[in-house]
């Protein structure tokens, strides 16, 4: 029998590797390998790719950047289908962008600062894809996608693409509806303001430079590890709970914002769980506070 690694090679659809370990496609540097790994050349080519995939059965999980992944030592089972440069394209109308889900939002940001359009400057320093952005509605200083998505292209689990208007994606605070449906990001149309280009930079470098001054920015880590349950910060309960610097095999959680867990070097995602569940324990016990992780946990459980 044709295995599917097998006719999506023969399709010639994009890169298919087999057992490939994920720990080079996440930013904690951690993760074991995907049965299947699929990283498509264009969006035809993932639609046709789906078919196959939806006819086989075999479960299937797009990831982009890997900038807010922990997936586990004992790797993922299916296909994993990962949003790179065969989805980047840029094309703009007016003040309308339309641009790959595989497209580097630091990247978009950069390049649309420079040109004076205003929209992205919350985006300094967040290391996602745009299909990635657009799945957490990822944010920071006071904005996050739903203020600039226009609409956004979602390829369902039945092989049909669909739009989704900004209202049907259901935005909220690090949530948007395809945490339910499952959809894949495959293009977002974005809509962005025409501004002065000095200013929009200069707010680009302030958000930078904020983040390398709060965040361990240039150690492997996901990103904030919980989310804020607000009124407070999770990094300030953490903080308060005296677990700063504390570790488990190779994962610490960072001296520099009690809210990251860094790879020292050799963390395995047992590690990083480890301090997980350390903070939720202490943070209930202290503070009465059920916190919920951001960082999505993925992958067979050891
Ligand atoms: C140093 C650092 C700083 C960060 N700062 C911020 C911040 O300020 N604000 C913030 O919100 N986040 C931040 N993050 C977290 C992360 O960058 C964001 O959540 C980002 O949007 C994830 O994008 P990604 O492409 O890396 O997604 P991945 O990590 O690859 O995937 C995350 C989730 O999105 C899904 N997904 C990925 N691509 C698609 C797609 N095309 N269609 C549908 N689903 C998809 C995956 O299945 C998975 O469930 C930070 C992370 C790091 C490492
Ligand atoms: N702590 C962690 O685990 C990690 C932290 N980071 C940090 O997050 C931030 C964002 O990382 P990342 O998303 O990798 O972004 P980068 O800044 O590394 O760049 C991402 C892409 O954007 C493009 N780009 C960057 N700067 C410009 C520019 N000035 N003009 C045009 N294109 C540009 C590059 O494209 P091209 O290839 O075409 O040049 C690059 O591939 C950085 O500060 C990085 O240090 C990143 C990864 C992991
Ligand atoms: C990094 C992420 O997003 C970040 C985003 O970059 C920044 C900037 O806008 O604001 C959020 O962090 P944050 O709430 O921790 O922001 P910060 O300004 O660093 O800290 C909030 C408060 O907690 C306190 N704080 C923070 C860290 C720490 O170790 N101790 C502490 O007391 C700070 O002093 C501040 O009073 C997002 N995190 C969440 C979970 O909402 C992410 O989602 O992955």
């Amino acid at each position: 029998m044709t295995t599917l690694a097998e006719q999506l090679r023969a399709e010639n659809l994009g890169k298919v590797l087999e057992n490939e370990p994920l720990k080079h496609y996440t930013t904690l540097k951690i993760g074991g390998p995907a049965d299947l790994f699929f990283e498509p050349d264009s969006t035809d080519s993932l639609k046709k790719a789906m078919r196959y995939i939806k006819d086989s059965g075999v479960p299937f999980r797009a990831i982009g950047r890997g900038s807010n992944l922990l997936v586990s030592d004992e790797g993922i089972e299916g296909v994993v289908i990962k949003l790179g440069d065969g989805l980047d394209e840029l094309v703009q109308n007016g003040d309308e962008f339309t641009v790959g889900g595989g497209y580097s939002i630091v990247k978009l940001a950069t390049v649309l600062s420079r040109q004076g359009y205003s929209g992205l400057e919350f985006s300094a320093g967040i290391p996602g894809s745009v299909g990635g952005a657009v799945f957490m509605n990822a944010g920071a200083h006071g904005s996050d996608m739903s203020k600039i998505l226009k609409k956004a292209l979602v390829l369902m689990p039945d092989g049909e693409l669909k739009w989704y208007t900004n209202e049907e994606m259901e935005f909220s605070y690090r949530t948007s509806i395809l945490q339910k449906t499952g959809g894949i990001c495959v293009e977002a149309v974005l809509v962005l303001e025409k501004g002065d280009r000095e200013t929009i930079m200069a707010e680009l470098k302030k958000n930078k430079d904020y983040r390398r001054n709060t965040q361990p920015w240039n150690h492997p880590c996901c990103g904030s590890v919980f989310r804020n349950p607000l009124p407070n910060y999770a990094g300030q309960l953490i903080e308060s709970s005296g677990l700063k610097g504390t570790t488990v095999g190779g994962a610490q959680i960072s001296d520099m914002h009690a809210n990251f867990i860094v790879n020292t070097g050799d963390a395995k995602a047992a590690d990083v769980l480890g301090l997980i569940s350390l903070i939720k324990k202490k943070i209930k016990e202290l503070h009465n506070i059920d916190i919920e992780t951001e960082v999505e946990i993925i992958g067979r459980k050891s």
